[in-house]
């Protein structure tokens, strides 16, 4: 199977065109290829399908092999491939995803794109719609018991669900891969959760760490940089443009409040091309 390895400022994903490439059987070929030892290695899969509706359509799989409504990081990489490879040579593309069609604008330097502006769409703050079971209207800063400690928890959708925990703790400090499960498969996620923990900066600047739903500790989320960037609105403890800082660079988010869309500003890079043997059973 043909692929490109490409990542948004370090959350990677093994990228196929689907306009040449049949991949049958997604689940499987998500969890193979992404396994560092013995696949390729990386966060997850993401398939470039032709779109009846869009330019393009993007389906994202983790590394379990579970579906992602949406990805972040992924979309922008996904513009930069179908622009770099002559898919397209439309610098404002749409997008078709699961959380429906996403625009797209690109800034092409030296041929190539460098940085991809995305149109992510209002978020979802309704218990039912994200979902997580909360007798509220919104779930703002509502109290999460996880394993016997108390948290605080903002809930946003961005068409995948997202928990929000503003911490004084330093997050760097945190041990994600002990309490990330937890909070991943907490009864009142019914279809598990992203979770992001936070450090408010400043009123521009966050600082934040993710365990994401079905690939665990990842350098950045997308989706989760424009959560906490919601939440950081809703609790009012940050400005309607902010920063976010991520293990693996920074994402410039802006949201005017409501109904009106979150947009997502950051780079996309391409690693390398290759070619993966598939093992019987998944071909
Ligand atoms: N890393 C992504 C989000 C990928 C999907 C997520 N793990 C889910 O299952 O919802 C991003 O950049 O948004």
């Amino acid at each position: 199977m043909k692929f490109t390895k490409m990542h948004g400022i370090g959350n990677d994903y093994v990228y196929v065109n689907c306009l040449e490439e049949a991949v049958d059987r997604p689940e499987e070929t998500a969890k193979f290829v992404s396994d560092r030892h013995f696949g390729v290695g990386s966060d997850g899969l993401i398939l470039i399908r032709p779109s009846q509706k869009a330019d393009f359509e993007m389906a994202m799989y983790n590394a379990d092999g579970s579906r992602g409504e949406m990805c972040g990081n992924g979309i922008r990489c996904v513009a930069k491939y179908v622009y770099d490879y002559g898919l397209t040579d439309k610098t404002r593309i749409q997008v078709e995803t699961l959380a429906g069609i996403k625009e797209l604008d690109l800034t092409v330097e030296n041929g190539k794109v460098s940085l991809v502006k995305v149109n992510m769409g209002a978020p979802e703050l309704s218990p039912e719609k994200i979902p997580v079971l909360a007798q509220a209207e919104q779930a703002v800063n509502l109290p999460l018991e996880v394993d016997g400690i108390m948290y605080q928890m903002t809930c946003v959708s961005m068409g995948n669900p997202h928990c929000v925990i503003f911490m004084k703790e330093d997050v760097r400090e945190l041990d994600l891969e002990k309490i990330g499960p937890s909070f991943e498969n907490h009864p009142r996620f019914p279809r598990r959760v992203n979770t992001e923990f936070v450090n408010v900066i400043d009123r521009h600047t966050l600082r934040m760490r993710v365990w994401e739903r079905g690939s665990g500790e990842t350098l950045a989320c997308g989706t989760g940089a424009c959560a906490v960037a919601v939440a950081g609105i809703l609790n009012d403890k940050t400005e309607h443009e902010a920063a976010v800082h991520l293990l693996g660079g920074n994402l410039h988010i802006a949201w005017e409040g409501g109904d009106s869309p979150v947009y997502m500003t950051g780079p996309a890079t391409a690693v390398f091309d290759g070619e993966v043997i598939l093992p019987e059973d998944i071909k």
